[in-house]
């Protein structure tokens, strides 16, 4: 199975690196300094289960030199979405899949415009993980997990083969039977979570320990719940309780990946989280009104320090 990886970071670059490691024929696509250090080094993803160096991985920074693949792993932020899908063009033929393993849910929406619903097979994936420094990917915890599935809910070969591979790779994969639904279930709680810990700039052990601050997590949750049962999305009942005992029993000091983009004067991909809950909201007449304080209180960070101070 031939794979190309646009968007080598935290995600890209650990999942890629996992099967590269597990011999599929993986090239990553890369650019700036970490496409030089990946050229020079080799990729490493250092973690608590064990450390992985793809010397002489194969890196380009143009994907018309790969050619057409048969999976391509879509892993890039989400402001950059439309300007890496119109790269990946030229690897798109036949029954190439698109797997997005980005946050948010209107990622697949913009693949599917892009490229056609055969294209798109739905994704979601569990880890923390960052580009350390180029070349180098730091994965914190061992939460390390890929859930896809085609749209239609039939099991493709494209989607056996790469669970297969995931298999041997180490990754923990599960192939899901309603791949919208599992998306916005991570929706739900990412949403939450990186609303908390990015607005109180706090872990989840301080959050969820502070009666308003956990009153506060509820209540994104919640409405994150309401919107998408509003679309159709079929949420377990007591989903919110559910992912509230998921929120206790993280490590303490975990934070979301939008907290450490905060920290770090990044741009941040509210528009795509408690934003977009908040305007599917208004457009469903479903009341959202934390999700639209927490974009409220982040908009003048959204767009990194750079914008804030100037
Ligand atoms: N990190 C995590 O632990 C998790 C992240 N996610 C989600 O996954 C998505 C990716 O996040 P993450 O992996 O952290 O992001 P990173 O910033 O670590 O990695 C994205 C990489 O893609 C590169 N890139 C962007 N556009 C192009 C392009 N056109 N050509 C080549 N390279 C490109 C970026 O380069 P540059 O730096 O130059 O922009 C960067 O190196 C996000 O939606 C995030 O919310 C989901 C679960 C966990
Ligand atoms: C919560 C987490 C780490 C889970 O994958 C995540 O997706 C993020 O912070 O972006």
């Amino acid at each position: 199975m031939k794979i190309a990886v646009m968007g080598s970071g935290g995600v890209g670059g650990y999942f890629g690196a996992k099967l590269a490691a597990a011999g599929c024929q993986v090239t990553f696509i890369a650019r700036g300094a970490h496409l030089a250090a990946i050229r020079q080094n080799g990729l490493l993803v250092r973690s608590p289960l064990g450390e992985v160096l793809i010397e002489q991985a194969s890196v380009v920074e143009d994907p018309r030199e790969i050619g057409s693949v048969d999976l391509v792993l879509f892993g890039v932020k989400l402001w950059d979405t439309e300007t890496a899908a119109e790269a990946i063009r030229p690897l798109i033929t036949g029954d190439t899949g698109v797997i997005s393993f980005q946050n948010g849910v209107i990622k697949d929406d913009i693949l599917v415009e892009m490229f056609g619903p055969q294209a798109v097979v739905g994704g979601v994936c569990y880890i923390a993980a960052t580009i350390a420094e180029p070349g180098v990917i730091a994965h914190t915890g061992t939460m390390q997990k890929l859930v896809f599935g085609e749209y239609e809910g039939r099991l493709s070969e494209r989607v056996k083969r790469f669970y297969e591979m995931c298999r041997q790779a180490g990754i923990d994969a599960e192939i899901s039977d309603d791949i919208r639904r599992s998306i916005w279930e991570k929706f739900v709680f990412l949403v939450g979570f990186s609303a908390v810990t990015a607005t109180t700039r706090c872990p989840i052990g301080i959050v969820r320990a502070n009666p308003q601050a956990r009153h506060l997590l509820a209540g994104v949750m919640q409405e994150v719940v309401d919107v998408g049962r509003a679309e159709g999305v079929p949420l377990a009942p007591g989903f919110v309780e559910d992912r509230m005992a998921f929120c206790d029993q993280l490590p303490e000091s975990m934070t979301a990946s939008m907290h450490h983009d905060l920290e770090r004067g990044n741009r941040l991909e509210v528009q795509w989280l408690s934003g977009d809950v908040s305007r599917r909201g208004e457009k469903l007449g479903v009341p959202a009104p934390f999700n639209t304080a927490v974009y409220d209180i982040l908009a003048v960070h959204a767009q990194g320090l750079a914008v804030a101070k100037s």
